[in-house]
């Protein structure tokens, strides 16, 4: 659905050079919901908007939707819905008015785009607001009426950037729901996303962007277990001779002592606790308390870049602060 080789941006600001993408691969199947996460000013809205043929590519080509990006622009935007991060319905329309007029931009006729309107907004969760104006709908409702516009062509590829941000924890996993559904039913899902649980929650496959280059790709599992594995925390009376025991376990790495804390990583931590307790036993160490923790995401960004990602978003240049909708 998406076949994106060697993509790039550049942009000059004042005479200086900024590369804001640098040559990026992307491959998404029909069907996928894949995230695109990084921190801000990592290029994932540069990337979005030149797949969306709303900025044109410094170098590289790509196929969206079947369509080629450079070729024919007007191909892919039939194809596809982009709903990007500013709200983008009027306050002060009403919602009924504002979905209606927007399916006859797509080229509906009135009575078709009424038609799809009824059926998208029961799919949203949106029938009890649509003779509301658009500026009194809550942050979640505001998105899912985002999203309504996006997808009124029955786009088979649709493009979200951030999607969540703003949202309180209770609509956000509402409108994770309404994104699943949409996938559900046969939407091929391409989001950008600065957070690393919504990345983990929502999405099949995850490519992860840094300084506008593509530094991991997998399954949010397979990322994790791309991670030196699991963390195990023992916390016990023998601290020296725990961390013996430890370092004899088959895989475990960065093994560290802190006071009666001994921490180290392991593939599988759960499968190796039977042994590690009974050796512990063996070794006359008592344990207060054993827990087992899988990478996080923040694990993998902190591997692939040596930085956590809310580190990364701190040390993020903020250019002239004119470029947040870029
Ligand atoms: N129109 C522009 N002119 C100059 N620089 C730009 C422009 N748009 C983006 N940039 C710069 O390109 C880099 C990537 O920005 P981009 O908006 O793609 O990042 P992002 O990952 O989407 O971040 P955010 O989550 O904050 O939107 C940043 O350094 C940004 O300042």
């Amino acid at each position: 659905m998406i076949k994106a080789r060697g993509l790039a941006r550049q942009f000059k600001v004042r005479g200086h050079t900024i590369n804001a993408v640098q040559g990026v691969d992307i491959t998404v199947d029909r069907g996928e919901l894949v995230g695109f996460l990084g921190p801000n000013g990592a290029g994932k809205s540069t990337t979005l908007r030149m797949l969306t043929t709303l900025l044109a590519p410094t170098a590289g080509e790509a196929v969206v939707a079947g369509c080629d990006l450079l070729t024919d622009p007007a191909g892919v935007r039939k194809r596809i819905g982009y709903v990007a991060q500013g709200h983008s319905a009027g306050d002060d329309q009403k919602v009924i008015n504002e979905l209606v007029l927007q399916g006859q931009l797509y080229g509906l006729s009135a009575t078709e785009s009424r038609a799809r309107v009824g059926r998208l907004v029961d799919r949203l969760d949106l029938a009890a607001v649509t003779d509301r104006t658009a500026g009194k709908l809550s942050g979640g409702q505001k998105r899912r009426l985002d999203i309504a516009m996006g997808v009124l062509h029955d786009p088979e590829l649709l493009f979200l950037d951030e999607p969540s941000t703003g949202l309180d924890p209770q609509s956000r996993s509402n409108l994770w729901n309404h994104i699943r559904a949409l996938r559900d039913a046969g939407t091929t899902i391409f989001l950008t996303t600065h957070y690393l649980d919504e990345a983990d929650a929502l999405c099949d496959r995850i490519l992860v962007i840094d300084n506008g280059t593509i530094v991991a790709e997998g399954t949010p599992d397979a990322l994790k277990d791309s991670v030196a594995g699991d963390l195990v925390t023992l916390t016990t009376d023998a601290p020296t001779v725990t961390a013996e025991v430890a370092a004899k376990i088959e895989g475990a790495q960065e093994i560290q002592t802190t006071g009666e804390v001994v921490r180290f990583r392991v593939p599988q931590g759960d499968t190796v606790l039977p042994t590690l307790l009974r050796e512990l036993d063996n070794a006359g160490a008592h344990l207060r308390s054993v827990q087992v923790q899988r990478p996080s995401l923040d694990d993998v960004f902190l591997t692939l870049t040596g930085r956590t990602l809310r580190e990364a978003e701190a040390a993020t240049p903020m250019y002239g602060g004119g470029f947040g909708g870029a």
